[in-house]
């Protein structure tokens, strides 16, 4: 059998391109412009036509490549490039533009002189309605992508080009000149560029030092627009311009206004840099987060939102077992001053938990959830209080709220008051959660305990059956709120957790620090047992 890469050209010779009417060439407002990426593949994901498929995408457009040059690279350097016949590229381009209405074309990576001078011939031809070109010359990496003579040819390539994307390498190599060596002289040589060639230039700052990654648009008649934003501090760069010059076409298609265009773009690949890290791809200068506004808007899987949220305590949970608190329960050391001043503010602790879970139960969106609440809103009140206050009667104790409850139960109340069912929930969960991880991990080492444990039977309650089940609900009908809400709600959601998460870690800490320190500084709160 005949394989795709020994058979016959797909056209034996060109159609002539097919010409779009007047009204779509001219068309703007297009909301999924079909944009045509001209450039070299990045097998590792970041640059090239990899990047401006995603680019295209995450601004709505219909993305479509033609490739010029595949290389062999990833986020540490390109190790080596083939450059394929240039008759194919034109079979390539030909057939895309023989069918379908082209609203934008991206060009990058072109590598040789022949490479442009097809893309110079078929842009003649075709004359698409906007035309980006992003003149790679050198990877992040400092690899070389286009060879030294090819400058003639990209000079040629401006003829058919509305806007070109410099970074201040390229845009001295285009004029001949030495590099700038700031953002004033960049803007010097932009509107040389835009002068002499009759193109806009879009000047990039990135590689220049500085607070503020600065940028300008130059029309050829010499107005400047200049657009500013933060430097966003990590190593992943990797594609930035090829991403930059997709976006920038693509939204140009939609909007046909150059300005509200770069800005768009500029903005959007800030938040591309800033969540980069999120990714965790390759070693050295891994991509942008091209899809992040996508990515957080998206109602998470399953149970993915509460296991983010319970990697996110793993500093809390390490905190609380970390606590002489627990360590002393676990070994029956602890003193009965504390074990008493925990259980007294517990129990006032949990009077207004139970309110709170009654509130949620008043908020629920079904039956199920509205009688789980309401059963978690009972037992608080009845076992729970119950259990307290017959340990309490053998250690009588002061019961006035300390601090850390306070904080605590005016938190939950807070959220109660207003915040949606999705963030009551969350806010309530962590009491169960890392309430039902202690439990099982100190009736683990209660088990294991040899000699009488003076809280040896406080403990055998700890890791009760029916606990975990409700934590277990629990943690699904946070799931369920977390999958329906929206990005915004899902934002409170994790706030509401991780404050009741370290409300946990101080609570468990407040009998050591109430007899450690806040007692010699405050009043008396009165005589404790034992
Ligand atoms: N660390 C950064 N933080 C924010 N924006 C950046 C950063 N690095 C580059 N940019 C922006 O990315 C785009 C690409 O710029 P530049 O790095 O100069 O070109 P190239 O990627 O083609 O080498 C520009 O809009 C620039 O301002
Ligand atoms: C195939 C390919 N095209 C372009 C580049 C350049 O990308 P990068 O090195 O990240 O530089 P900018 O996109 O930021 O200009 C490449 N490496 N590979």
């Amino acid at each position: 059998m005949e394989t795709l890469l020994s058979a016959p050209p797909l056209l034996d010779s060109p159609p002539p391109a097919r010409e779009a009417s007047p009204g779509s060439r001219q068309q703007r407002g297009v909301s999924h412009p079909r944009v045509l990426s001209i450039a070299g593949s990045d097998p590792s994901g970041g640059a090239g036509i990899q990047a401006d498929i995603k680019a295209i995408s995450a601004h709505g457009g219909y993305a479509m490549a033609a490739l010029t040059a595949l290389t062999a690279q990833n986020t540490t350097g390109v190790h080596s490039v083939h450059v394929p016949p240039v008759a194919f590229l034109a079979e390539q381009l030909e057939a895309i533009s023989a069918d379908i209405d082209i609203d934008a074309v991206k060009i990058g990576m072109l590598g040789t002189a022949e490479v442009m001078t097809v893309v110079g011939d078929w842009l003649a031809r075709t004359r698409p309605p906007v035309v980006v070109l992003d003149p790679v010359m050198v990877a992040t990496s400092g690899d070389e992508l286009m060879a030294p003579a090819a400058r003639q040819g990209l000079l040629r390539l401006l003829e058919s080009t509305h806007l070109v994307t410099p970074n201040i390498l390229e845009l001295a190599v285009l004029l001949g000149q030495p590099q700038a060596k700031n953002f004033d002289e960049a803007l010097g040589q932009g509107l040389q560029l835009a002068a002499a060639h009759g193109v806009a230039v879009l000047v990039k700052g990135g590689h220049l030092p500085g607070e503020e990654c600065l940028d300008a648009l130059v029309q050829h008649d010499g107005t400047v627009e200049v657009f500013t934003a933060p430097r966003v501090d990590t190593p992943n760069t990797h594609g930035t311009g090829c991403s930059l010059s997709a976006a920038v076409a693509t939204l140009q298609a939609q909007k046909g206004d150059w300005a509200v265009s770069v800005r768009h773009a500029k903005s959007w690949l800030s938040v591309a840099l800033e969540t980069a890290h999120e990714l965790n791809v390759g070693e050295g200068a891994g991509p942008i987060n091209h899809f992040h506004a996508l990515w957080d808007s998206a109602a998470p899987t399953l149970d993915a939102f509460s296991q983010q949220l319970w990697q996110e305590c793993e500093v809390q949970r390490e905190a609380i077992f970390g606590l002489d608190f627990i360590k002393e329960l676990a070994a029956g050391t602890l003193h009965s001053d504390h074990f008493a001043y925990y259980l007294a503010q517990d129990a006032l602790y949990l009077s207004t938990y139970s309110r709170v879970l009654a509130r949620a139960s008043a908020l629920a969106p079904t039956e199920v959830e509205q009688k789980f609440w309401a059963g978690g809103a009972q037992n608080c009140l009845e076992v729970e209080l119950a259990l307290h206050r017959d340990w309490l009667s053998h250690y009588p104790t002061d019961m006035r709220q300390g601090p850390v409850t306070k904080h605590y139960v005016d938190h939950l109340q807070g959220v109660a008051f207003s915040g949606s069912y999705g963030e009551v929930v969350a806010a309530v969960l962590p009491c169960y959660w890392l309430y039902a991880e202690v439990g099982r991990v100190l009736h683990q080492d209660y088990l294991s305990f040899s000699g009488e444990h003076p809280y040896g039977t406080w403990l055998a309650t700890y890791a009760d059956d029916d606990f975990a089940q409700a934590t277990e609900t629990a943690v699904a009908i946070m799931d369920a709120a977390a999958r329906r809400g929206s990005a915004r709600e899902r934002e409170g959601m994790r706030a509401a957790f991780a404050h009741s998460a370290q409300y946990e870690v101080d609570f468990f800490a407040a009998p050591h620090s109430f007899f450690d320190g806040w007692a010699a500084k405050s009043a008396p709160i009165g005589a404790l047992g034992d």
